[in-house]
């Protein structure tokens, strides 16, 4: 397939045919059973500490829309740490009965919110990206978000972007950071086995509004007939054996 998407000719189904990892041993998203998960008293607690100073750009890249970080050491203060957030995006769904990637006790989230970090113990994003313990992305339903939302007049057209400066992530998240983690991938191609996910127990209300403002973005670029951007999320993947974990009891 020429590039990879969420249409019946390039969506998840097919994603194998360019990429094999799909049918890999550890892929995400996964349905997570909370009778099934393990309270782990080892978990450390979540401490998420960004510097909103490092927000900058709001990128509509095609299969979803980004806020990118300044993520190179000598800008990014020195908030150090095991791992360092590069990017947040969004998956949603056509309608609000369906949009979030993982599923808890089989039920879909009208969206889901993820913050992609990499371990600074390797030089960059790229270099961690092919690493077992390379990235961390943590994942949150129904995030609070008009600010972000509000940007997306500017970038409705693939390959749009806009300055997004000072902006703090922390604001789209729950007061509890109470979650699940269980190792897994990137949920869209190039689909590496390289993530810890961490994903929140509690979501945060969006309301339909809210939910319509995402659809009014395109998957298509200017000059080209235009294709809303909605359905961008890969179902729920075999879990394969893999151990769940609960930071909560
Ligand atoms: N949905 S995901 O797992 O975060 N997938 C990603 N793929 C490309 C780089 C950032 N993240
Ligand atoms: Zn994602």
């Amino acid at each position: 397939m020429a590039s990879w998407g969420y249409a019946p000719h390039n969506g998840p189904d097919k994603w194998v045919q360019n990429f094999p990892i799909a049918d890999g041993p550890r892929q995400s998203p996964i349905d997570i059973v909370p009778g099934q998960a393990r309270y782990d008293a080892g978990l450390k607690p979540l401490t998420l500490k960004y510097d909103p100073g490092t927000s900058n750009g709001i990128l509509n890249n095609g299969h979803s829309f980004q806020v990118d970080f300044v993520d190179d050491t000598d800008r990014s203060s020195p908030i150090t740490g095991t791992y360092r957030l590069k990017q947040f995006h969004f998956h949603w769904g056509a309608s609000d009965d369906r949009g979030s990637e993982h599923t808890v006790g089989g039920t879909k989230y009208p969206c889901e919110l993820h913050l992609v970090h990499w371990n600074t113990k390797y030089p960059s994003f790229g270099d961690a990206a092919s690493k077992p313990d390379g990235l961390a992305v943590l994942g949150a339903a129904n995030p609070q978000l008009q600010t972000v939302l509000d940007a997306l007049g500017a970038i409705k057209t693939k390959g749009k972007q806009t300055t997004f400066p000072n902006f703090d992530p922390t604001i789209l998240l729950p007061g509890a950071l109470d979650y699940w983690t269980y190792d897994g991938s990137l949920t869209t191609p190039p689909l590496l086995e390289s993530v810890t996910w961490i994903v929140l127990r509690d979501p945060i209300s969006v309301s339909p509004a809210q939910m319509a403002q995402f659809r009014g973005l395109l998957f298509t670029g200017d000059g080209e007939a235009p294709c809303c951007m909605q359905d961008n999320y890969r179902p729920p993947q075999p879990l394969k054996g893999r151990p769940v974990r609960a930071s909560f009891k």
